[in-house]
């Protein structure tokens, strides 16, 4: 049984493949947080931008099967897109806390690319094509090498510095949307400002929150 809080077609809005035409899978629940904001100050991840409780979302739902909800996504894949490849962003919540062969398997049957989104303390199922690794705090990685870093900054005890040996293709640091600093556009400046000094990484915006998509 899949828990699923919401499923929409919108384009990624960050990172490496900002801009792209994706399927968003955002599954229920999260190893981090509860998502309850009585519990947000005690959490293992404080500073989430997101509604990932229950499965009352648009295309949300609980799925029997791999094979059901794998044709609940595609079903969401405009069907003129014939020179674009099908492509899944699975997030959540913590999309590694549900995310399986199985659907793996189904989705790829299916023409899919299959992106993860995840917070790296969990070990993934073989066969995700893009992983995207965004650290919270002082949470031990068990992800340490994929396709792309995106760091959340700034977060007083998760520093880049930590993260630059780690085996990732690209580095992003992503301005935290919750005010730490005093105002966001102050750590949006203050993430340009470490990009600026430190090539490596590179600066992601969430463009959706720009253009108001979801
Ligand atoms: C809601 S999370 C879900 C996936 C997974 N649990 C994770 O944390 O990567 C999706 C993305 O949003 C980022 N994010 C969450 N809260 C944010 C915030 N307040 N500002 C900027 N990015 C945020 C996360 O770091 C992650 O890259
Ligand atoms: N457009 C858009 N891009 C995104 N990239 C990561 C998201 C997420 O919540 O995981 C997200 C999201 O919620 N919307
Ligand atoms: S790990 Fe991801 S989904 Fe969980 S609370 Fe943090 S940002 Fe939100
Ligand atoms: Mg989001």
């Amino acid at each position: 049984m899949y828990q699923v809080k919401e499923t929409f077609y919108t384009l990624q809005g960050e990172g490496a493949r900002a801009g792209r035409a994706s399927v968003f899978c955002r599954f229920s629940g999260c190893n981090l947080w509860s998502g309850r904001e009585i519990d947000r100050a005690k959490a293992r991840c404080t500073f989430c931008d997101t509604d990932f409780i229950g499965t009352d979302g648009q295309g949300g739902g609980k799925f029997a099967t791999a094979e059901q909800l794998a044709e609940h996504i595609a079903s969401r894949w405009p069907t003129d897109a014939q020179h674009a490849r099908p492509y899944v962003v699975f997030t959540g919540g913590e999309p590694l806390l549900q995310l399986d062969t199985a659907l793996i398997t189904a989705l790829h049957a299916r023409g899919f690319e299959i992106a993860v989104e995840t917070n790296g303390t969990l070990a993934p199922p073989p066969g995700i094509d893009w992983i995207c690794v965004s650290p919270k705090g002082a949470n031990a990685l068990v992800l340490t090498e994929g396709d792309e870093l995106k760091l959340v900054y700034p977060q007083a005890d998760a520093p880049p510095e930590r993260f630059t040996d780690l085996g990732f293709s690209h580095f992003y640091l992503q301005p935290m949307d919750r005010t730490v600093l005093g105002d966001v556009s102050s750590q949006v400046r203050h993430a340009t400002d470490y990009c600026l000094a430190h090539p490596q990484w590179q600066l992601s915006l969430q463009t959706h929150k720009i253009a108001g998509f979801d």
